[in-house]
């Protein structure tokens, strides 16, 4: 496509009834430095306008001609104003056959051959990462000084070279941020910056002196040119953020759909918010009336079992409780696992604790801290642990959920005996659709774990086992009841790590940590048995008298491999260390890097379309927090009157547009187009017209941006602050 550069000039509209409007069109007049925007004239802004519209006066005629040769004839006016009206009126003889795409040739392509402004990739590219250059700036929220680009005409007239050895000394500091968003600027016309031949340390600075106060820039600061990045020469970047398709590697292994993908998938977000709702639950007060407010440094405490469901846990040999609580100090959740009724006698322990609080790995839930506490009216020791919001344990889910319990062990074992105890005349594909009696689909039988499912869920079991006894610990809770399925899918996480070590702590053995290896030996037993109750979808399993069944149908359904390492865990043949299991899992290791790296991918992805989502978010807050404020009407900081006027205006350029006849119209692509082009500066011009007490003038992006981010400066601490700080997520809206 060709160059095209949006030239929007004053037009009156054929239906704009109003006083004013808003018009895409040709010509654009010169203004004055001090006209410029009602800004000062000092102003790096205004400075910047003039310059960039003059240059462009005088260096892009052709371009102006034969974009508007090209780009066919649209109306559109806005309806929100009786008083003033907005337009996208491009002079051409071809008619307007499709606004839709004009407008989004408007939006889009038009900036397709642009060079880029300083600040447009730099929310999401950083100069390190792309090499692209430096200094790129971020709107969402105070300028930066990487974010200004330095006016032509005003920095021309000094410039200085220094290196970072030697400070430049300035009557005020050097980074203050100027209130220019976005501006791409060249260097000075025929005014090169001084650089030190020879001297690669040597920084070319520009300095600018307003009202007394020295502004000094380097020349990366001032200007950007993708020519000068060592890497990428021959690339142009848009100088606008848009959204670009879903990458083709996650497309394909999604379920694709006719829509476009704006927004993060459905099955995600739910998951999600699923678990953000899960994590901000509170307790009913009736059902659980002696819940303590606060609990040493946690508050906000939420039981995660059911009332009445108190009993003693077979593991820990005491009544445990498990809660969510907040911390007082950084606000981060937690669950906090109770043992009721136990005495701390002995604080020798911390040791033990402290390796375990030191234990990180993606398959433990890590442990916190431990305390006692009174505040249940008891003597409890409170483990502290990482909160899953939605988790729940592997029992729960494969035991009792299938509809198997309680009588789903004896279901299975019958059936392996309706279908015959040969172990060598069945294989495992064929097995259940082969024998009476056993319901099968898709060639897994009912009541027994799928072996992919079996070989991830083993596969990260060996992964936190092994972290856990590299560190000299021992697990001593591979259960079902100790492990967490975090997802709704297969991340699972070794739950209630230490409690054992602490509980069972000898204070008067002379190494505490003496039995690790024979309880490192009893977590690989542990090991096999969990594999078993698993594949058969029960405890049961594991009892002596059905043991020998189990085996029997764990190596007539599924592979030699898992029934041999089965049998290794349990057996006299078992494997003397954690590591002798890797050579057995052998090449599944592939399948579940491949499996967890596709995962990643589709977040990466579904992360970059929030990005963007956020960020037009944000611009939206702002410019809403300032328009239709009638009650301020004497304040001129406020879109009803004069200059800010025109803020309102560029909200229903974004959004109330119509079509020549009058009808609504709505374009996603382009609100999306306009709110990047505010967001990043566009010099892009969008015309206001006969505005009763604004003069006739093209608007750039920029200085929409610069008004919006001016008001805000001056309003949200007195305004909105109040209101946002309130807010515990202040920090997404980001105002200022
Ligand atoms: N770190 C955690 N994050 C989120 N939920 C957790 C966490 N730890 C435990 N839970 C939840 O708390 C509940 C109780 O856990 P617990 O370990 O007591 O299970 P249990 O089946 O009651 O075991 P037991 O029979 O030994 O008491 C479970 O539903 C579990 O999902």
């Amino acid at each position: 496509m060709d160059p095209i550069f949006l030239n929007l000039g004053i037009q009156p509209s054929a239906s704009a009834v109003g006083s004013s409007s808003v018009s895409i069109d040709g010509a654009i007049p010169s203004p004055s430095l001090n006209q410029i925007n009602g800004l000062p004239q000092e102003s790096k802004l205004a400075t910047y306008i003039s310059n960039r519209q003059l240059s462009l006066q005088t260096v892009q005629p052709g371009i102006n001609s034969s974009r508007q040769n090209h780009i066919g004839h649209q109306h559109i006016v806005s309806s929100s104003q009786q008083s003033s009206s907005i337009s996208l009126n491009q002079s051409s003889g071809v008619h307007a056959s499709s606004l839709t795409k004009s407008l989004a040739a408007l939006g889009l392509d038009s900036v397709t051959p642009r060079k880029p402004s300083l600040s447009t990739l730099s929310d999401f590219i950083s100069p390190a990462t792309a090499n692209i250059g430096p200094a790129l700036s971020h709107s969402a929220s105070t300028p930066s000084f990487q974010s200004f680009s330095a006016p032509t005409a005003t920095l021309a007239s000094s410039h200085v070279t220094t290196s970072p050895s030697s400070p430049i000394r300035g009557h005020s500091p050097p980074l203050e941020p100027s209130p220019i968003r976005g501006v791409s600027a060249p260097p000075p016309n025929g005014k090169a910056p001084t650089v030190s031949v020879g001297d690669s340390s040597a920084v070319s600075t520009y300095q600018e002196n307003v009202r007394g106060t020295t502004y000094f820039y380097t020349a990366q600061d001032m200007s950007y040119n993708p020519s000068n990045a060592p890497s990428q020469n021959s690339l142009l970047f848009l100088p606008y953020h848009v959204a670009p398709p879903t990458p083709p590697h996650i497309h394909h292994f999604k379920s694709s759909t006719n829509s476009p993908q704006f927004f993060m998938g459905d099955e995600l977000r739910n998951e999600i918010i699923e678990r953000q709702v899960l994590s901000m639950a509170q307790p009913d007060p009736d059902q659980y009336p002696d819940l303590p407010r606060e609990i040493d440094m946690y508050h906000d405490i939420v039981p995660l079992e059911p009332p009445n469901s108190l009993h003693k846990s077979s593991m820990f040999g005491y009544a445990t409780s498990a809660y969510k609580a907040t911390n007082m100090k950084t606000g981060l959740y937690y669950c906090l696992y109770r043992i009721h009724g136990y005495r701390l006698t002995n604080t020798k322990v911390t040791h033990i604790v402290d390796i375990w609080k030191s234990l990180q790995h993606s398959n433990l839930t890590h442990l916190r801290e431990v305390f006692t506490t009174k505040e249940f009216g008891d003597n409890s020791i409170v483990f502290v642990y990482d909160y899953f919001p939605g988790a729940e344990t592997l029992c729960s889910r494969h035991f009792f959920n299938l509809g198997l319990a309680p009588n789903g062990w004896e279901r299975l074992a019958a059936s392996l005996n309706a279908a015959g105890t040969s172990s060598s005349s069945a294989t495992p594909t064929t097995f259940g659709s082969a024998r009476p009696g056993l319901d099968s689909r898709n060639g897994v039988v009912k009541g027994m774990m799928p072996e992919t499912m079996l070989w991830n869920y083993i596969i990260q079991l060996t992964g936190a086992v092994r972290a856990i006894h590299t560190q000299g610990l021992a697990c001593r809770t591979l259960d079902a009841s100790k492990i967490l399925l975090i997802d709704n899918k297969s991340r699972i996480r070794i739950n209630c790590c230490g409690i054992l070590d602490v509980l069972n702590f000898d204070p008067n053995a002379v190494n505490p940590l003496a039995g690790v290896h024979t309880y490192q030996q009893e977590d690989l037993v542990n090991l096999g048995k969990l594999i078993v109750s698993l594949s058969c979808g029960s405890n049961l399993a594991l009892q002596r008298e059905n043991i020998s069944t189990a085996i029997d149908l764990i190596n007539r359904h599924y592979s030699r491999d898992l029934a041999t390492l089965v049998v290794c865990l349990l057996t006299s043949q078992r494997v003397k260390s954690i590591n002798d299991v890797m050579p057995i899992i052998g090449a599944r290791f592939y399948t579940a890097l491949e499996s967890a790296t596709q995962r990643g991918d589709t977040y990466e992805a579904e992360l970059g379309k929030e990005i963007h989502n956020g960020r037009l978010f944000r611009i939206l807050t702002k410019l809403n927090a300032i328009v239709d404020r009638p009650q301020l009407n004497q304040d001129t900081g406020w879109s009803e009157t004069g200059d800010r006027f025109m803020l309102k205006l560029f909200r229903d350029y974004i959004f109330h547009q119509q079509t020549e006849d009058g009808h609504p119209w709505l374009d996603f692509g382009h609100i999306v187009s306009v709110l990047n082009k505010l967001d990043c500066g566009s010099t892009d011009k969008v015309k206001i017209l006969g505005m009763s007490n604004v003069t006739e003038r093209a608007e750039h992006f920029n200085s929409f941006l610069f008004r919006v981010e001016e008001v805000l400066r001056k309003i949200v601490p007195r305004n909105l602050g109040g209101v946002f700080d309130s807010q515990k997520r202040c920090d997404v809206l980001a105002l200022n």
